[in-house]
């Protein structure tokens, strides 16, 4: 059985136990680490390193990025040559990870997304040796339980399907809450309204994935010729497409600064 270590256990990383539980894994395969000493509900929690009964066999970056370079010379002590880094951390690249770890059997970047928590998660993958087969064969079940995890040939790759999902249950939240405050507006009670949105959203997704059609084509469905859709979209098409990409866009851009200032380089 492998230990997997969490150094960071918060939201994201509560958020994969969660997932990891759910799926029957075995909770003594799992420790936490915390610094609070609040617990990860389910598994061994932990204050500090040297708190540990076995050596991690993956060790799981869960802190801020911002921590690495302070973080990085006191977990490198836990890491053998048995031992695979698995990094969360947004902006840490593999070239980063490598040098503060370099004894370590493997690196593995992960961008998860919340969803994790309920086994419906996005979480890309990227390793350097991506080429190597047996890795993905030994880490493709083990992530899948969390939902899609699909590995990439390149960490540009990984960069982009990650802010296409990392962020969106955040940007997915403030759509249905925007819908929720406009069905307010329109004399909705509250409850009633974030109710109907939410639900709208999900079973739009959940039909799409289970039809598998395009969206255009999801969206003709609904929309009558010269009916009440039809006049919305005329509006939200104007809008939503630039929107999205200026999200993405300044999303990235602070993902690339980040990097910078974990590589310790000067921001621009
Ligand atoms: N939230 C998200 O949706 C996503 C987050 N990520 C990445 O996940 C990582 C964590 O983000 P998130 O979970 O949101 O952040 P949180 O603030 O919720 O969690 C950070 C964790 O780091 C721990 N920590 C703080 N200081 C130390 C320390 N000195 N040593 C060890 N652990 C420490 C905290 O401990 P304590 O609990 O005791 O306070 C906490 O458990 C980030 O790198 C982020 O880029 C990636 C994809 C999505
Ligand atoms: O906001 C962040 O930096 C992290 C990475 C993706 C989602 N949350």
């Amino acid at each position: 059985m492998s230990h997997n270590l969490f150094v960071g256990c918060g939201n994201m990383g509560s958020a994969m136990v969660a997932g990891w539980l759910l799926a029957n894994e075995n909770p003594g395969d799992y420790t936490a680490l915390r610094p609070s000493g609040r617990s990860v509900p389910g598994i061994r929690t932990i204050q500090r390193l040297g708190e540990i009964d076995r050596a991690p066999d993956r060790l799981i970056l869960g802190f801020k990025p911002q921590q690495l370079r302070a973080l990085a010379p006191d977990v490198a002590r836990w890491v053998t040559r048995d031992t695979m880094i698995v990094s969360m951390l947004a902006g840490a690249d593999v070239a980063t990870l490598g040098r503060l770890f370099p004894g370590a059997r493997a690196i593995v970047r992960v961008m998860p997304n919340l969803p994790v928590a309920v086994r419906r998660g996005v979480l890309p993958l990227y390793t350097p040796a991506h080429e190597d087969k047996a890795l993905q064969a030994e880490l493709q079940p083990w992530f899948s339980m969390l939902g899609f995890a699909p590995w990439c040939a390149s960490e540009e790759e990984f960069g982009a399907i990650g802010f296409v999902a990392g962020s969106t249950p955040a940007y997915v939240a403030r759509f249905i809450d925007a819908f929720a405050k406009a069905g307010e507006g329109r004399g909705l009670d509250p409850g009633l309204a974030l109710t109907a949105a939410r639900e709208a959203v999900l079973g739009s997704a959940w039909l799409g994935a289970t039809t598998g059609e395009p969206m255009a084509e999801l969206a003709r469905r609904v929309t009558s010729p010269n009916g009440t859709t039809e006049a919305g979209l005329k509006v939200l098409d104007a809008d939503l497409p630039g929107l999205v990409d200026r999200t993405l866009a300044a999303a990235t851009r602070r993902s690339a600064e980040m990097a910078a200032e974990i590589r310790g380089e000067p921001l621009q």
